[in-house]
């Protein structure tokens, strides 16, 4: 079943299109890569996903909801949560109070500190929940974005580059992250640049190119496809 649909989206700036015409759907419990370029589009395409931007022709849907018109709060309502390219966390407070903020809109009492410790355990942040989240590495702050992503048991969600910038060991440890709450049933849609973390966690891969759906499909299909390393794997098809 499609949890996300989006049927026909274009978004132009100005005399550029961005996205055009796009049909993609992401099917519930799946965890579905989206590749491609730099400037194919798909930073903008999950902003219209999740409404920062409308689109300017095109529909979407979302647990076969149309949403196309609603705001990015509601989105958020439905269950729906986004981990943008780069790390928003609150530096100057402890781990432990982001996770608490990013909580906070949901539980209260002694259930948000049980959810707090599973999150902080999960994140492998137990031991450092009482540095300034300033202080921790790239990566770890990285993490700790997902988990307030995460905080707020979303249905999908959305991952907009989270390995940029770790190294291969914390990139290989946010697929193992990814796959732990994959199975526990949540939906995820990642856009990603490094092949080897797209064969870790994707189940599909949809790659964009010029704004435009290029193909879709296993990662096997598409590494073997001539015309998807022409314009994209060439350059990255390092494993
Ligand atoms: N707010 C905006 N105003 C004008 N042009 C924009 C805006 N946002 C994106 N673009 C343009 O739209 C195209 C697609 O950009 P987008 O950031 O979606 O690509 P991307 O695939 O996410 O790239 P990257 O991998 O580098 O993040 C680019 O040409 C970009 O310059």
């Amino acid at each position: 079943m499609a949890l996300v649909d989006v049927r026909g989206v274009s978004k132009r700036f100005g005399g550029l299109t961005a996205v055009s015409d796009v049909d993609l759907t992401v099917n519930a419990g799946e965890v579905h890569c989206l590749i491609g370029p730099n400037g194919a589009g798909k930073s903008t395409l999950f902003k219209l996903i999740v409404g920062l931007y409308p689109p300017t022709s095109g529909s979407i849907l979302f647990d076969s909801t149309d949403i196309t018109t609603e705001r990015p709060f509601a989105r958020v309502q439905r269950g729906m949560s986004i981990k943008m390219q780069a790390p928003s966390v609150f530096k100057e407070l402890p781990v432990r109070q982001n996770i608490q903020i990013a909580l906070q809109e949901r539980l209260s009492g002694a259930e948000c500190a049980a959810e707090e410790e599973r999150l902080l355990t999960l994140l492998n942040l137990a031991e450092d929940s009482g540095k300034l989240a300033g202080a921790l590495s790239h990566g770890q702050q990285q993490w700790l974005e997902i988990g307030m992503a995460l905080a707020l048991q979303p249905q999908l969600l959305l991952l907009d580059e989270p390995t940029a910038g770790m190294s291969p060991e914390e990139t290989y440890k946010t697929g193992e992250l990814i796959k732990s709450f994959n199975a526990e049933g949540m939906t995820v849609l990642v856009v990603e640049h490094d092949m080897a973390f797209v064969r870790q966690v994707a189940q599909r891969v949809t790659v964009l190119h010029l704004g435009k759906i290029f193909a879709r499909g296993s990662l096997e299909a598409i590494l073997e496809d001539e015309k998807v390393a022409e314009i994209y794997l060439g350059k990255t098809h390092a494993h």
